[in-house]
């Protein structure tokens, strides 16, 4: 069959404007006068970032929504992606898995108003890897940043944090999850795309490796320190229930990809209506002060310790 056949038949009909129906040597993006374009690629491996037991159509959302996260926390609005895909050779993942992890590239190309440019398939005798670049655009100049945050802000996430880590855990048959939901949020993250944030917010990231290791790249990146509570920290249900052991992986597994803002008092009105306007959660959840580093701080207001701040691939 080949590879020049493989990607005729899962990835030709999600190529779009540009891309030369995957028949060329590059593809070309048109840009529009006063937009800057954004780029950003993240890479998903076979048992570190997805199982490969999971359905193969969320593998493929999940790939692109942790990418459309990235494109959200600039500010950005989608255009385009390139998909590297390296396939294991030692074990098999059959043309079916394909076509299903190609119908959910579908889907959300649909949904949120991308299309596949082109990108590189090979092989090797490592595990699956999935290599996804993203092309958004932003109106000169408003591109979201991480390191504006300024002494006094309020820190705020969008949507409940803790559910995918411990997701990732029910996956694994090490906890329970009847409602489904800690599964549904480790399957399938939902992109905080479509907010107007600038002028509103200081700094802006989306959260991959956990709340507090994000928000110190904010308060590294910012110069300031940021004080995170964690009795304010959305939850479901089903999160703040969990039997106290998984306390930690609530707290610091990460995979949430919700947006972690700051913004000044006068700002804090406007990023309420902003948020209510797109039916977005947002809770207040920290205070950024003068200094350096993070702390999460218990309701007794002492600082709790941890022994890393998040996920670390090394
Ligand atoms: N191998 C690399 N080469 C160049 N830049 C990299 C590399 N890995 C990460 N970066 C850059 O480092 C920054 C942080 O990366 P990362 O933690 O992966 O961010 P994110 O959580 O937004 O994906 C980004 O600007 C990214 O482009
Ligand atoms: C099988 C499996 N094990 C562990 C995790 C948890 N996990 C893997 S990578 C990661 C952090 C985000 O990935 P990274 O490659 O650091 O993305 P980036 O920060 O670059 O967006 C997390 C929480 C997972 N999603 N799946
Ligand atoms: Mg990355």
């Amino acid at each position: 069959m080949g590879e020049f056949d493989f990607i005729g038949r899962h990835f030709k009909s999600l190529a779009g404007e540009g891309a030369f129906d995957l028949r060329n040597d590059g593809a070309v993006i048109s840009l529009t006068p006063n937009h800057e374009l954004v780029v950003s690629t993240d890479t998903m491996v076979e048992n570190r970032h997805f199982l490969p037991f999971d359905p193969p159509k969320t593998i493929g959302q999940k790939l692109l929504r942790c990418n459309l996260s990235d494109l959200a926390a600039m500010g950005a609005e989608p255009l385009s992606y390139t998909l590297n895909v390296t396939v294991p050779l030692s074990h098999k993942y059959s043309d079916e898995w394909f076509k299903a992890f190609a119908e959910g590239l579908a889907e959300d190309q649909k949904r949120f108003k991308l299309f596949l440019l082109g990108g590189d398939t090979t092989a090797s005798d490592g595990p699956m890897v999935f290599t996804l670049t993203i092309f958004g655009r932003v109106s000169s100049g408003k591109a979201l940043r991480r390191d504006m945050a300024k002494e006094d802000d309020s820190v705020w996430v969008t949507g409940t944090l803790g559910a995918a880590a411990l997701g990732l855990h029910a996956r694994l048959k090490e906890l329970d999850d009847p409602s489904h939901l800690l599964t549904k949020a480790y399957l399938l993250p939902e992109p905080r795309l479509g907010l107007s944030l600038h002028g509103i917010v200081s700094a802006c990231m989306d959260i991959s490796d956990g709340v507090l290791q994000d928000a110190n790249h904010i308060a590294e990146e910012s110069g300031v320190h940021i004080d995170l509570y964690e009795s304010e920290l959305p939850m479901i249900e089903a999160t703040r229930n969990a039997p106290s052991q998984w306390e930690k992986t609530r707290l610091l597994g990460g995979d949430d990809y919700e947006l972690l803002l700051t913004c000044p008092k006068d700002k804090e009105d406007d990023l309420v209506k902003e948020c209510l306007k797109h039916q977005v959660k947002i809770t207040r959840i920290g205070r950024v002060s003068k200094g350096h580093g993070v702390q999460m701080l218990a309701k007794n207001g002492q600082p709790i310790k941890f022994d890393k701040l998040g996920w670390q691939h090394f």
